[in-house]
């Protein structure tokens, strides 16, 4: 398909900024029609899209198509009107800003096809979300409905919209569409009544006729037959080839119930729709100047659908109750003004059952979320500027309505782009352009305006006629360079224009309108009687239309052309607070052909749209322009001087950006507060080149985000794997505590099991036990120690040691006591010395002597010796009759150790004596008192060395004693 769309690139030239003779309209007409004839429907003028009528389904609109547009700068792929509502839906999204689309044209040159496709578009291409599905659906389905209430087959169009519509779609920041609201303008409720010759009444009355079912045409008191309605068959054209009734009718009612019709709203719709082809088949006759029903039973299915008393809506039809000072005048109506009167109800109720339908579109449509910031973008189909063989008040309206839209084209492209590169001390050479506000001033203009003249003939008291009217105008704006009639016009001219007619020059062309009716419809005034039969009427739509308070209302209400100039203003002022995008429809033919292209036809709607101009603007001046900052922004990132951000002026900013990127004196203009690009190209190269820097950009942050959004996942499981192992640590040691102790609960019930059984073995042990015991006493009995000093005691069994020690213990004792008591008195004496000596002696002395045969005897001598002793000693040399403690043979050494000599030792209870140990002599006594002491040594000997008083040192002695 990319090749297919590089293809249509070369068919002329695509953007008329490029046409090289782009001051010749006949090469603008050209161009077209070569894209034309290959099917290249579509050329741009800088943004403005102009459309070619096809009349034929070239395949263009496709989901392919759709795809292929989105998100694709506007030049870069072949002009399309898919391109116009993705630029205008993304500046909306991605600025903020809201848009309109303007779509103008003539009457069948494709209006209401392109605002279609641009709303599947926008519903296509915008935010997905099954949440704002259905708010698509409603917007879409909306168009079904209104199509068949507001449009009709006209000899230009066979689907000519009879109403204006202004729709405005709201978004969210996501760009999902969040509601919609509708604005009507002015439907051609006339046609109710009356259809020119090929023509035909709105499409739901044939719709209704031959696409419901049997039992609801019953219901509806209708016939099939759309011929058998004088409202439907003055045209002559109830069947047209090409338009299917009966199928449109099921889309219709299908429609409906998505946008939240009630079957009780809908059956008082078509009861609506049905009981106007009643009340346009009640015919009347005329009777002595009264007007009689001739159609009773049409009188009845009007009252049998609406509800309403009969008598009264007979009496309504052919009476008139005038008001003349507080008094009630009923006054008969005759034929003529019956069936105006007939016709004025059956349009009231048409034109107010529409208006609730699109109160009841709108309470569907409307976004009750109001949440949030939301950007609008409207989208204007309105009717085409229209001249007839015959034009009447409806295409004054229309076409003052395409004037008014002419000079919101002027105001906001030729009119403004010059004054702002004025503002902005660009250099520029002025374009000159054809400016329609005189015209628009000529219609509108208080008090001397067309719509206030005729206002006045409206409401002035005396006989105002549409006559009056035209000689009024005449007079008031008789000279104004785009009025004539037939009175005022020169010769030639007055031939071209009857007397009840005048012609205005339209910027599209001129249109003479005949007066008749202009002030009738204006005054769109409804008998009261009428009025107040439909406020008695049960139906909910005829209830609601007619309120009883418009009755008591004294005011008198604006004229039609008034309220639709008030209408208009307003549609002004919306449109002009939003960024306009303007698609130009062109019909190449008067046919409604295919493949005709008429150079007359379509020149001529070249020149009235303003196309040359428009170019010329374009031409001289810049394709581009956007404030400084607004440009920084989005293009900073092409030059490292400016990126990520510049500290200076945005404009110093733009300058530096602008000098990076090459840009030759010519390409660009530097204004006051914003940069002006002369073509589209070099903004299409800078936004080429910027989409790839920020695929870059996307791609660095894109990775960024990517190690962030890991890093992020790494932390999140990290820190879910630590409470997991929390969670786990903590879990098994739950489990190893219930581990042991089932471990412990299942040692403590082998041990109590143990224990059990050692209690049942303790039974058996006892018994042992006792045995061993008795058999161990018994051996003990027979083996106990015999003396002290045996050692011997048989060992005992382990569960005896303790009877075995006491018993030991209490034996030993008893053998000491039984050896204590065999000793003699000198036993004991002699171990009472023991016992001293052994406290004497203990840990200072070896041992006493071995030799020794008998210890701690008082007298060693043999008898011989105590003979010896008691005659030589005790008689002699005891002088003092000192009593003999101790005496023995001892060996004395001198002090030297060397000389022994044998002598014998007393001890008396006063002094040593030493006697020869022959004759017993003493030979020395040592009173104690010379005595100092008395040594011994720790060896087992038997030395004692006496120690004396200084001054007989000389006489110390070393005696040999035995112990
Ligand atoms: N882009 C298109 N592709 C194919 N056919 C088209 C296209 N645009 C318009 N047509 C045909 O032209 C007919 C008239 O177009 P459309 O109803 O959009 O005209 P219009 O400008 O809205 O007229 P009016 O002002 O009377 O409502 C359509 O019914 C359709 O058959």
């Amino acid at each position: 398909m990319e090749n297919a769309l590089h293809t249509r690139d070369r068919v002329g030239v695509q953007d008329y900024v490029l046409l090289e003779d782009f001051r010749n309209e006949k090469a603008f007409v050209e161009n077209l029609r070569k894209r034309f004839k290959e099917n290249h429907i579509y050329t741009y003028i800088g943004s403005v899209l102009v459309s070619v009528n096809p009349y034929r389904d070239l395949g263009i609109y496709r989901k392919e198509f759709i795809e292929q547009y989105r998100n694709v700068n506007f030049f870069e792929l072949p002009p399309h009107i898919f391109a116009i509502a993705d630029t205008a839906y993304r500046l909306m999204h991605e600025e903020c800003r809201d848009q309109c689309i303007l779509i103008s044209g003539e009457s069948g040159a494709g209006k209401t096809e392109a605002s279609k496709k641009i709303l599947h578009y926008l519903a296509a291409a915008s935010y997905h979300a099954k949440q704002v599905e259905h708010v698509k659906e409603k917007l879409l389905n909306s168009n079904p409905v209104l199509e068949a209430f507001g449009n009709a087959k006209t000899n230009r169009n066979d689907n000519s919209s009879r109403f204006g519509k202004y729709m405005d779609i709201e978004f969210n920041f996501l760009g999902a569409p969040l509601g919609g609201h509708i604005l009507n303008y002015l439907l051609e409720k006339s046609r109710v009544a009356h259809q020119n010759n090929g023509e035909r009444n709105f499409h739901i009355f044939y719709q209704l006729v031959m696409g419901a079912d049997d039992s609801t045409l019953q219901r509806l008191l209708l016939r099939r037959d759309p011929e058998f309605y004088y409202y439907l068959n003055q045209g002559n054209s109830t069947r047209v080839n090409g338009i299917d009734d009966a199928a449109q009718f099921q889309i219709v009612k299908s429609a409906l119930s998505v946008i939240d019709f009630t079957e009780e709203e809908i059956n008082a719709l078509f009861a609506v729709v049905a009981s106007v082809l009643h009340l346009g088949n009640v015919g009347f006759t005329e009777d002595d100047g009264r007007a009689v029903i001739a159609q009773e039973k049409s009188v009845y299915s009007v009252c049998k659908l609406l509800g309403c008393p009969e008598d009264m809506l007979n009496d309504a039809l052919t009476h008139r109750t005038i008001e003349v000072c507080g008094d009630s005048v009923v006054s008969p109506l005759n034929r003529d003004q019956a069936i105006r009167a007939r016709d004025a109800i059956a349009k009231a109720v048409y034109e107010r059952q529409f208006k609730w339908l699109v109160q009841k579109l709108n309470a569907s449509l409307e976004n009750k979320d109001d949440a949030g910031k939301k950007t609008l973008m409207g989208l204007l189909d309105i009717y085409g500027f229209e001249i007839f063989k015959n034009n009447s008040f409806e295409q004054f309206c229309i076409n003052y309505c395409n004037e008014k839209l002419q000079q919101l084209f002027i105001e906001l492209t030729l009119k403004s782009e010059q004054e702002e590169y004025r503002k902005e001390g660009i250099e520029w050479e002025p374009v000159e352009y054809f400016n329609n506000k005189i015209i628009c001033d000529l219609i509108e203009e208080q008090h001397k305006g067309i719509i206030s003249i005729l206002d006045e003939e409206c409401l002035r008291p005396g006989d105002a006629t549409d006559m009056t009217f035209l000689d009024k105008l005449e007079t008031v704006v008789g000279s104004h360079q785009h009025f004539l009639s037939h009175k005022i016009a020169d010769k030639r001219t007055k031939k071209t224009l009857c007397r009840n007619e005048f012609r205005l020059r339209h910027y599209a062309g001129d249109v003479t309108y005949r007066v008749e009716g202009f002030l009738e419809k204006n005054n769109d005034l409804l008998y009261r009687d009428l009025k107040k039969t439909m406020t008695k009427t049960s139906n909910l739509i005829t209830r609601t239309s007619f309120p009883e308070s418009e009755l008591l209302s004294k005011k008198r209400p604006d004229t039609a052309a008034t309220q639709f100039k008030r209408s208009l203003s307003q549609l002004m002022l919306i449109l002009m607070s939003k960024e306009p995008w303007y698609v130009r429809c062109i019909k190449p033919n008067d046919r409604k052909q295919s493949a005709v292209f008429d150079d007359m036809i379509v020149l001529h709607q070249v020149k009235y749209l303003g196309l040359m101009e428009n170019l010329r603007v374009r031409r001289a001046g810049f394709a581009y322009r956007r404030p400084y900052e607004v440009f920084l922004k989005r293009y900073k990132c092409l030059c490292p001087k400016t990126w990520p951000s510049y500290q200076g002026s945005a404009k110093e900013g733009v300058q530096v950006l602008v000098n990076h990127l090459g840009y030759i004196p010519d390409a660009y203009r530097m204004g006051k507060t914003k940069l002006f690009i002369r073509l589209p190209q070099t903004l299409f190269e800078i936004e080429d080149s910027f989409q790839n820097k920020k695929h870059d950009l996307a791609t660095i942050i894109q990775a960024k985000f990517r190690a962030y959004d890991q890093r992020k996942k790494f932390l999140q499981i990290k820190t879910s794997a630590i409470i997991i192992s929390c969670y786990w640590r903590r879990y098994a040691a739950k489990k190893s505590l219930a581990r042991r102790r089932r471990a412990a609960k299942v040692i403590q019930n082998f041990i109590k099991g143990f224990i059990r059984r050692n209690e049942a073995e303790n039974e058996t042990n006892k018994y042992f036990i006792r045995c061993a015991k008795s058999e161990y006493l018994r051996r003990l009995a027979h083996n106990l120690p015999k003396s002290v000093l045996d050692k011997s005691w048989p060992h005992p069994p382990r569960c005896c040691h303790q009877a075995s020690n006491l018993l030991q213990d209490m034996h030993r004792k008893w053998l000491m006591r039984k050896y204590c008591k065999s000793l003699s008195a000198e036993q004991k004496a002699q171990l009472d010395q023991k016992v001293v000596a052994h406290d004497l002696f203990k840990n200072k002395k070896q041992s006493y002597p071995q030799t020794v045969p008998q210890p701690f005897l008082e007298n060693r001598l043999t008898p011989e010796q105590n003979t010896m002793k008691a005659n030589a000693f005790d008689n002699s040399s005891n002088p003092h009759g000192e009593k003999t403690l101790y005496c023995a043979p001892v060996i004395k050494y001198d002090r030297h150790g060397y000389k022994a000599r044998g002598r014998i030792l007393v001890v008396s209870d006063r002094a040593i004596y030493l006697l020869d140990d022959k004759d017993f002599k003493q030979k020395h006594r040592l009173d104690f008192q010379v005595l100092t002491g008395l040594s011994l040594t720790n060896m087992t000997d038997v030395i004692l060395v006496l120690r004396i008083l200084n001054n007989l040192r000389n006489k110390k002695l070393s005696i040999n004693i035995y112990t």
